[in-house]
């Protein structure tokens, strides 16, 4: 269970405020968060995953208030509990496809790499489609390649929770369709949590449920 309460945030500087008197998202369901650019979403991604931190209120994911953790414990949270799928990829332009998803295993000693993780990223990559493409290094890959291969390290440590910013948004239909499918698949089999934020209406039907930044449901979900 992801608990929101009592939660305002702002940035320094700027006129967005985003308040949130509680919302929460059950163990093992599917959300898609939408609402126009700038409404606030990718802002409730990142304080779920513990990366900004709420002016006031607080931020519970299962019995952790994610903003009493310290700067390590919330760290070895992120790695081992989250997998973010960032809008903007963020994938290391110096290292490979491969020793891209390997990287939260690299940046952090809380998980082990073993030789069930290597079948696994095998699997997966095959399910994205880039197992060819994983000795390639990211200005080698087309937008598309490097959105699957950020879902790929977004999976590897196997998360409890999947944040995922605009997966599909640089997909053709069928890459769209078959990515969410893996995702889905994913949350179902491991009775994980989905938070996607989306601009594709057509795929609504298919979460759980919806929170909208635009009509402020947000506290109804
Ligand atoms: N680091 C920052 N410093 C100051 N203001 C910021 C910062 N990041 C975002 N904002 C502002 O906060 C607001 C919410 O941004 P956010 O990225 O959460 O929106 P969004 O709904 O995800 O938008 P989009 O659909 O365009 O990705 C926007 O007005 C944005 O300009």
């Amino acid at each position: 269970m992801i608990e929101l309460s009592n939660l305002e945030f702002h940035y320094p500087g700027s006129d967005f405020k985003l308040k949130i008197d509680a919302l929460n998202i059950s163990r093992g369901s599917t959300t898609a968060v939408i609402g126009q650019s700038g409404s606030g979403k990718t802002t409730l991604l990142n304080l779920i995953a513990g990366i900004l931190e709420p002016f006031s209120g607080s931020v519970k994911v299962g019995n952790t208030d994610v903003c009493l953790l310290s700067d390590k414990a919330r760290r070895n949270f992120r790695i081992k509990d989250i997998g973010f799928v960032f809008q903007d990829f963020r994938l290391i332009s110096y290292l490979n496809g491969l020793d891209n998803i390997l990287l939260p295993f690299k940046i952090n000693d809380s998980i082990q790499l073993n030789g069930e993780t290597n079948i696994w990223i095998k699997n997966i990559a095959h399910e994205m489609g880039i197992e060819n493409k994983l000795g390639k290094y990211p200005h080698q890959l087309s937008h598309g390649e490097k959105q699957r291969l950020a879902i790929c390290r977004a999976l590897v440590a196997r998360p409890s929770i999947i944040l995922a910013d605009e997966p599909t948004g640089n997909l053709d239909p069928n890459n769209k369709t078959n990515i969410m499918n893996l995702l889905f698949a994913y949350a179902r089999k491991n009775n994980a949590t989905l938070v996607t934020v989306t601009h594709d209406y057509d795929m609504l039907k298919d979460f759980d449920s919806i929170i909208d930044f635009n009509d402020l449901t947000i506290d109804k979900v």
